[in-house]
């Protein structure tokens, strides 16, 4: 019998304290998160903060210490396949087969994603149109550049139309046209019932686009919830320095270069 529908009020995601230790450094130390159904969520932090283990353990990339993971209700570790069919992955690193072209790598995953050749055919030409890599459909992904490379990645999460997109620095080494595209895409994508969460360092593009927020400091989540609410009425990005803080202004020390 086919799964009933998730229920309108079942979170796309649901982060139950996470945890991951990598020798001494604690990148996620109890992290809960909550993306709400139909959500654009922002994740951001400073580098290093635990954003890439978080959203690697969330998706079932990375085994967690501790915690678990649920996708419309469905655990990523003991129900994989049911969460991993409602989920677009953007991950970290790009791992691409590099020996073949763009329109190949759609076409070689649409399959493994239980797709029929005419829908993956269709797909494809589509994506690579929408995110303008029709010209590069033919290239060989050695030889992309990392923005074009990015996109074919987003490509590839997109391809079996998943329910919920988990987007590592989507918009980073993408031109701004490109950015703009994927900005697009993403709004349609929630407009359509679709939910997202990324992560990012653009802190004037989480704040026009994302209606949620979650800033993360050292493994732990300082804040989280509707931008309204975690920015206050500042801008994002001046909640997030007070947030988080830094350990220098930049004024102090290099006295060495500016003389
Ligand atoms: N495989 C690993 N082995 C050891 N330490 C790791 C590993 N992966 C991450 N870390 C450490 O865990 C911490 C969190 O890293 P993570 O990549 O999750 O941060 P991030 O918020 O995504 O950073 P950035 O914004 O710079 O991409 C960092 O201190 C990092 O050095």
């Amino acid at each position: 019998m086919p799964d009933p529908a998730p229920r309108p009020d079942t979170p796309a995601l649901e982060v139950l304290g996470l945890r991951k230790v990598f020798a001494e450094t604690v990148a996620a130390d109890d992290v809960f998160l909550t993306v709400p159904s139909g959500s654009l969520f922002g994740l951001v932090g400073p580098n290093g903060a635990g954003k890439t283990t978080t959203l690697s353990m969330a998706v079932g990339l990375l085994r967690p210490d501790g915690g678990s993971a649920r996708v419309f209700g469905h655990d990523v570790w003991t129900d994989p396949v049911k969460a991993k069919s409602l989920l677009g992955v953007l991950p970290d690193g790009l791992h691409l087969p590099l020996r073949l072209s763009g329109r190949e790598v759609l076409h070689y995953l649409g399959p493994l994603w239980g797709l029929d050749r005419e829908t993956v055919a269709q797909r494809t030409e589509e994506l690579l149109t929408v995110l303008e890599l029709d010209d590069a459909g033919r290239t060989l992904v050695v030889d992309y550049s990392t923005g074009m490379r990015k996109k074919l990645a987003l490509a590839t999460a997109m391809l079996h139309a998943p329910k919920l997109l988990v987007l590592d620095e989507p918009f980073e080494s993408v031109d701004p046209v490109a950015a703009h595209t994927i900005r697009v895409i993403l709004r349609r994508f929630t407009a359509g019932g679709g939910s997202v969460i990324l992560s990012s360092h653009v802190m004037p593009l989480v704040e026009s686009m994302c209606d949620h927020v979650a800033v993360i400091a050292s493994g732990r989540v300082v804040a989280s919830g509707p931008l309204e609410e975690v920015r206050g009425a500042q801008s994002l990005d001046e909640a997030f320095v007070e947030l988080v803080g830094g350990r220098t202004s930049g004024e102090e020390g290099l006295a060495w270069l500016v003389s």
